[in-house]
Parts: structure tokens; sequence; C-alpha cells
């Protein structure tokens, strides 16, 4: 039985489109053009809209860790609900599990340096994000554009890096299959630069949120 919290890859491997990412390190697939360009843009206006600088969990001391900025797209939005219904479409995961939908803008020079998404256990702020909702399970994540130059996201562990393609999901499990927290997902949103550079991210848990 697939927890709640984690996503059938029965039905993701049969999603149209869908490539499995070859890699005995971690489970990983992507999606080109899973989401239309009109919805793209649409998200795209929804996030210039309502900007804010982007936060981290454990600040590391590095200032210019995170450097793009983030949204928090409305949940009641007939578009935002659009979008959750189409993710769970393809990963069976219920949406009570899903943290709410965030936007992310980069522009040049702005990146987002090696990280993982699961909270380190060691991390202050551990108990602060986890004690409700439990760990990360999966990261669902949507390129809403091209982007001119650089942008590209980097999984330095198992050498592999997506460029920003609209409409592209890309999605992997941040845990092994025996539950343990994967390392391996690893993974830096190098410096856009040239251009802007849009995302959409949805973090599913172990637990319902909130
Ligand atoms: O923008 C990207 O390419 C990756 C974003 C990311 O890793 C995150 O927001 O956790
Ligand atoms: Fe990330």
């Amino acid at each position: 039985m697939t927890n709640p919290g984690e996503a059938d890859t029965a039905l993701l491997g049969n999603t149209p489109g869908v490539r499995k990412v070859p890699s005995d390190r971690l489970q990983m697939y992507t999606v080109p053009g899973f989401l239309p360009p009109e919805l793209c843009q649409q998200l795209m206006d929804m996030i210039d809209r309502d900007r804010r600088p982007s936060t981290i969990a454990d600040p590391n001391g590095d200032s210019y860790f995170r450097t793009s900025e983030t949204c928090d797209l409305d949940p009641s939005d007939p578009i935002i609900q659009d979008l959750e219904r189409q993710l769970y479409a393809i990963n069976g995961i219920d949406p009570a599990h899903g943290e709410p939908v965030q936007g992310q803008r980069y522009e040049p020079g702005q990146e987002f340096k090696a990280h993982t998404d699961y909270f380190e256990p060691n991390g202050q702020d551990f108990h602060k994000f986890t004690h409700v909702a439990g760990q990360r399970t999966w990261t669902f994540m949507v390129y809403l554009n091209d982007v001119e130059a650089g942008g590209a996201t980097r999984f330095k562990v198992i050498k592999k890096m997506f460029q920003p393609e609209q409409g592209r999901l890309v999605c992997w499990n941040n845990k092994r299959p025996d539950g343990t927290l994967n390392a391996a997902t690893m993974h830096h949103a190098m410096k856009v630069r040239k251009g802007l550079k849009y995302v959409i991210t949805k973090w599913y848990r172990e637990r319902p949120w909130g």
C-alpha cells in the first residue's frame, strides 16, 4: 500500500509522455509539456503580482543561498484548484498531504544553491517545520517558461541537469523506498544569466498539512 503522502508510481508511470529518469539512486520522473502555455502564463502573472523574498528553513549564514522570490499561490483561486486537480490525477497523493503550492521567480544572478527539499533532522528548526505534517515526501516542480540563459536545475549526485522548458514537470521522491532520507536528491537551481525564470513547487508531507 502506498502511504497517502506518497506518489502512486504506477499512476505516475502511466502518465502520457512521462519519462522515468534512469537512476538507481532515486525515483524521479519528468513529463514534458505537462502544463499548457496558457496556464503557465496565468501562473507567471500571479507570481508577478504577489511575490516576496524567498526564505530557507535553516539559515546557514549565507545570505546569498536563496536569492529568488517566492509567491504563496491562493488555494481558493480556481486556476490553482485546476492545477491541484492535474497534479492529483498523475500522483494520486491525497491533497490533504500537500503544502500550498508556491511560485518561484528568479532574475539574472539569482539562484537557490545546492540543497535538499527534506528538512535536516539535525537542523535547528526541524521540530517547528515537521511536528504537525511530518517530513516532506515528494517534490513536484513545473517550469513555467523557457529561460534565455542559465537557470538549470542541477542534481549533482546523480549527474542530471534540467534546462527550464515551459510546462515541463520534474518530480522525485525525497526518500528511498525504505523510507530513509535520500541525499542523492541534492539539487541546485543555478543562476539565471539572462531573462527571468519562473517555476511552481509543490511539496507533499507524511501527514496531513495543518
Ligand atoms: O528553481 C528550481 O530549479 C528549483 C527550485 C527548488 O529547488 C526549490 O524551490 O526547492
Ligand atoms: Fe529544492
